[in-house]
């Protein structure tokens, strides 16, 4: 049985009183790998930030990893959070700390207290993402690439059932694009859901997945078809 991780019915999605996107009938899996895909101003970022409570959801129906969005109150926020991992396009690492620091803050606000169990926490996902040995550098020692790793370990850290990646590319050149697109794929493979907003075709052509499309006001399914030998 399909085990759905979000779940859209009838919704809308507002910035203040404008309506953005309307009529959302969206359904993601665990295990799915899915584009958000649209021109700029389409609602992508709006989508994103409804799914993570950074917008409220003011009607129609909206479920992710066991909550509901509708009825969702401000103090739940900081539990939904706990349960997504969420990559932006400018990476967003505390510049004045290392990457452990920026990775054991993270452990710190969501609870973790065994020091012996946040260093391995933390070895394990600077792991996943080939950064192992980057743990004592500071942000501004890192390429844009590496810097994007570590967001995605940081976004790894509580073992997250959706990951969000806002335009994860957007600032990155298209080689450094296909390492961090190699990265979320193998990070799929290992089980994790992914919804990625992207304007990169290129990686869409490179890595064919399920492909949602934002435009004029609507949120539909694209079927993308075979690049040509
Ligand atoms: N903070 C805001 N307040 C009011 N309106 C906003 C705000 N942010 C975005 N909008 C409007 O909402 C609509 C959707 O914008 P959104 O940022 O979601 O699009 P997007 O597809 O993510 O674009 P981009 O690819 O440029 O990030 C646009 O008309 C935009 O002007």
């Amino acid at each position: 049985m399909p085990n759905p991780v979000l779940e859209f019915k009838d919704a809308s999605i507002f910035q203040g009183d404008s309506l953005v996107l309307s009529d959302v009938n969206v359904k993601i899996n665990k295990g799915d790998f899915v584009y958000l895909i649209g021109k700029t101003g389409s609602g992508k970022s709006s989508f994103m930030k409804t799914l993570y409570a950074d917008l409220p959801l003011k009607s129609g129906e909206g479920h992710i990893v066991d909550f509901d969005l509708k009825t969702l109150k401000e103090k739940d926020i900081p539990f939904l959070r706990r349960k997504l991992g969420v990559v932006f396009q400018d990476f967003k690492l505390l510049t004045d700390r290392t990457v452990n620091d920026n990775l054991h803050f993270v452990l710190k606000a969501t609870g973790w207290k065994d020091k012996a169990e946040m260093s391995k926490k933390i070895e394990s996902v600077l792991t996943k993402v080939g950064m192992k040995t980057s743990g004592f550098k500071f942000p501004h020692e890192l390429s844009g690439g590496e810097q994007q790793r570590i967001a995605i370990a940081r976004a790894l850290l509580n073992d997250p059932e959706l990951i969000l990646a806002d335009e994860p590319t957007g600032n990155l050149d298209p080689q450094t694009s296909v390492e961090i697109m190699e990265v979320l794929q193998e990070i799929n493979k290992n089980g994790n859901t992914i919804l990625m907003a992207t304007h990169d075709y290129a990686l869409l052509l490179k890595y064919p997945s399920k492909t949602l499309k934002c435009d004029e006001n609507q949120v539909f399914e694209v079927v993308q078809r075979k690049a040509q030998v």
